[in-house]
């Protein structure tokens, strides 16, 4: 290897606290962001493309990433998210896509040790140095000049839909207003794929945008950042709780609570992966989820019932009001990645409305 060929391949991680790791570059530039880990051992391109990892930077736990290659079909959304991501190993094939999407990327680093850290010390501001100029002072720079998770107030613009779209006009199902604070594309194909006509509107659409649509149900997507940001949302919710329907989903459901009178707080270092435990209150069922949040509702208020709660640590996983019509779900039920174990909440959510699917689904089709 010549010395330039070395030089490319250099990085360098700054975690809050000072600690500087030393990794290799797969894809060059400076990144910096709130420092999360997925424990998921699939699923990389759902991850990487989901836009709840907005301004964080993603660490995969498990050791390989990138062995079945990069499929479009799984993307969703159109671009990668998270501002820099850390594995053990990265395949050529992901190394190539994050080079090419412009999106630093390290490896060769003891990524046990850092989930450890964040585990033991909470999610973690972190800078990324990556490529021909890395230096652990460029990597401090940028770790330096990070912005706490709850500052970024203006994040639902990067991810949301610039204006509305209409999917499957002409579809039989429920005409769903799906309020567009970072949809995942698999929550809109779980809705098409039950023939519903979804409006995509902007994450901070007005109640006359809403009225425009004459929605049968409002649906509040998953989304980046801290919920307290998504007021527009909320004030939706305010409006026309008793008067349609309401669902929502991850960050949804964290709108709906802080609308309804709940409140939400910072959990210290999430729920990421694909095998995470939920079970349901009413019937005792449990079901394994995928799940990307760092936030969690902390009281529902007085108008929700919590009907699901995750078996690991009790918080809520679901809330329902069966007088308000409202549903919301933590965990991502459109399940891409998988586990499938959940996909009927969309069918009880177009029951809400008065439609009756065929149930029994295993998995969406994706739009993107
Ligand atoms: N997937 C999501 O919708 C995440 C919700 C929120 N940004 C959180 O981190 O808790």
């Amino acid at each position: 290897m010549t010395d330039a060929a070395a030089d490319d391949r250099t990085a360098y991680v700054a975690i809050e606290g000072g600690r500087v790791v030393e990794a290799r570059s797969r894809a060059p530039g400076r990144a910096r962001g709130e420092l999360v880990f997925t424990t998921a051992y699939t699923g990389y391109e759902e991850s990487l493309t989901d836009p709840s990892y907005e301004e964080q930077i993603l660490t995969f736990s498990y050791p390989l990433i990138g062995n079945y290659g990069v499929r479009e079909e799984r993307f969703e959304s159109e671009r990668v998210h998270p501002r820099g991501v850390v594995a053990r190993e990265l395949t050529d094939d992901v190394a190539d896509w994050l080079t090419e999407e412009g999106v630093p990327a390290v490896d060769h680093l003891d990524t046990r040790d850092l989930v450890t850290g964040i585990r033991e010390e909470g999610a973690m501001e972190c800078g990324i140095a990556a490529g021909p100029d890395a230096t652990p002072e460029v990597a401090r720079e940028e770790l330096e000049r990070c912005v706490a998770m709850s500052d970024h107030t203006d994040i639902g613009e990067q991810v949301s839909v610039p204006g509305r779209e209409t999917h499957n006009p002409d579809g039989d199902g429920p005409r769903v207003g799906l309020i567009d604070c970072g949809a995942k594309g698999s929550i809109v194909s779980s809705l098409l794929e039950r023939d519903a006509v979804v409006d995509v509107v902007p994450y901070d659409a007005t109640v006359a945008d809403i009225e425009r649509t004459d929605p049968d149900l409002l649906f509040i997507s998953n989304g980046p950042g801290d919920p307290e940001n998504f007021e527009a949302a909320a004030a939706l919710v305010d409006e026309y709780v008793g008067s349609l329907p309401i669902a929502g989903i991850c960050l949804g459901q964290q709108v709906v609570a802080n609308a309804l009178g709940g409140s939400t707080e910072k959990m210290e270092f999430g729920h990421r992966g694909v095998n995470q435990p939920v079970r349901d209150l009413r019937t005792n069922r449990v079901v394994m989820t995928t799940q990307n949040h760092g936030y969690t509702v902390a009281e529902p208020g007085d108008r929700l019932e919590v009907t699901q709660v995750n078996v690991n640590d009790d918080t809520p996983e679901g809330l329902e009001s069966d007088d308000l019509d409202v549903i919301t779900r933590q965990y991502h039920p459109e399940a891409n990645p998988g586990p499938n174990d959940s996909l009927d909440f969309f069918d009880d959510v177009l029951e809400l409305a008065g439609y009756e699917t065929e149930r029994g689904a295993t998995g969406a089709p994706k739009t993107t």
